[in-house]
């Protein structure tokens, strides 16, 4: 790997005599490496794990995930190991995690979002925010798939969120930033690399600080992180936040054996992570807590805003309440056409956050009626909540699985006439409606597999 000149002094400022064997490392191979999903999938995994989580795995060796119906039904999340290290963060800066609301600043394409809803349970609520609209799709795409219903996807620039004054315990900001830390995985990193866009990438993450720190509640925990090693994007820029406003930083327990390395820079500590170290991509991450001052208690505003959203009375429920196990705990909306639900312990909270941003997807959409007959979503096949008793259920292989996946015409031996779920290794991947002998695949067709099923087997 040819790296930039001005790229090899900046690390050899920081690793000395280490630098050969960072570079040696750049030109080795990428861990390969999966989160589990335990809600989904509660087994013993036979994989080595990951020392800084608990449900993640490196693999031996790369298959071709695609092909996996488990991947597609929201089993496992595919992400690199050292950003897992977030569970650290979360787990040591806030270890009684009930009733917050966290944020996902920059959470495109939701490796770090569907980590925190492994962490934070029903009486939380996560917002998972994406500021490019193209890249909201896949995001709330593997939301879905996780399955849980206490996330509200957003499509916000940080500076929009000025009306949610003093409202989160918790903002993930996983910055974008120059990407120094993927030139192992990703080439092009290289050649786009430059001290300019360091510079750029810095105040860019400065101005995305600074536009959300007014959301952190007092007291409330800032979770910095890049995949990158220079210091301007990171303790440079953490120092400064703590400079400009009242924050101090936080610091966290690193087992030695994980070979993550501590830092200090202008007094402050960020947990670095370099590729001949750690078993994983380069990777940055650095906790602060807002100074808690009298009143930390979050007040609704007396005026609400607009939104499209319509809590359903209780009497109008009954026809759909049994689709969700637990349905008392759960509150229901229409939103247009949709009947969609979230856990009544955030209810007010979700609502505000529709008064305030551009929600793009939230809770769990139930389905539509139409026509008296009740229509079951797509999110509502893979929710965790799926009270499964209320559905005929149609059992596949894996082959009959990628067939339906890939949105094919497909045929089965069993299911009613009506909605079936369709179901791989005990998990709901999507439906089919059986009309006659005719199934109708009502997979989403943004997200089927475009693989041939020669190239899938
Ligand atoms: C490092 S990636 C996030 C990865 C994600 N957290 C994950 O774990 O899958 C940074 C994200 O920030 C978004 N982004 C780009 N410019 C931004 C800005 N000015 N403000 C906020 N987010 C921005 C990018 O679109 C990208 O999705």
């Amino acid at each position: 790997m040819k790296l930039p000149p001005p790229f090899k002094l900046r690390m050899a400022e920081f690793l000395g005599p280490e630098l050969d064997k960072f570079i040696d490392a750049l030109s080795s191979e990428s861990p390969v490496s999966i989160r589990i999903n335990k809600q989904k999938y509660p087994f013993d995994i036979a994989y080595k794990s990951i020392p800084w989580t608990q449900t993640g795995y490196y693999l031996p060796s790369r298959p071709l995930f695609t092909a996996d119906p488990l991947l597609h039904a929201g089993a496992y999340y595919v992400q690199e190991a050292s950003s897992m290290f977030l569970e650290q963060a979360v787990m040591q800066a806030l270890p009684d995690r009930e009733g917050l609301n966290v944020l996902d600043l920059c959470a495109a394409p939701g490796g770090k979002s569907t980590h925190l809803i492994s962490m934070f349970s029903n009486n939380c609520l996560v917002v998972s925010n994406e500021v490019i609209k193209s890249r909201v799709p896949i995001l709330a795409e593997n939301v879905q798939k996780w399955g849980n219903g206490n996330v509200v996807v957003t499509n916000n620039d940080p500076k929009e969120f000025k009306g949610v004054k003093s409202f989160f315990d918790c903002i993930v900001v996983d910055a974008p930033c120059s990407g120094e830390g993927m030139f192992r995985k990703n080439v092009n990193a290289v050649d786009e690399w430059s001290e300019d866009n360091v510079q750029h990438c810095a105040l860019r993450q400065r101005r995305i600080l600074a536009d959300i720190w007014p959301s952190l509640k007092d007291g409330g925990v800032l979770i910095y992180s890049t995949c990158t090693f220079s210091r301007e994007e990171n303790e440079a820029n953490l120092a400064w936040l703590c400079e400009q406003y009242e924050a101090e930083n936080v610091k966290l327990d690193v087992s030695d054996n994980w070979n993550v390395k501590e830092s200090a820079y202008a007094g402050f500590t960020g947990y670095r992570f370099y590729p001949h170290n750690a078993e994983g991509e380069g990777f940055f991450l650095a906790v602060v807590r807002k100074a808690a001052k009298d009143d930390i208690e979050f007040k609704f505003p007396k005026k609400r805003g607009k939104s499209d959203l319509l809590s359903i009375e209780d009497k109008h429920t009954q026809a759909f309440k049994g689709v969700l196990v637990n349905a008392e705990e759960w509150k229901f909306y229409s939103k247009a056409e949709e009947i969609l639900a979230f856990p009544i312990a955030k209810a007010r909270e979700f609502e505000f956050i529709y008064e305030n941003l551009y929600v793009f997807s939230s809770g769990i959409t139930i389905g539509t009626f139409n026509k008296k007959e009740f229509r079951p979503d797509h999110p509502l096949a893979l929710s965790v909540e799926l009270n499964k008793t209320f559905f005929s259920i149609i059992k596949v292989d894996k082959n009959e699985a990628l067939k339906f996946l890939r949105k094919d015409d497909c045929v089965f031996k069993d299911g009613k006439e009506g909605w079936n779920l369709i179901e791989f290794e005990g998990l709901g991947l999507g439906w089919v409606k059986k009309i006659g002998h005719r199934f109708n695949n009502y997979y989403p067709k943004e997200w089927r597999i475009r693989l041939s099923m020669d190239k899938l087997q």
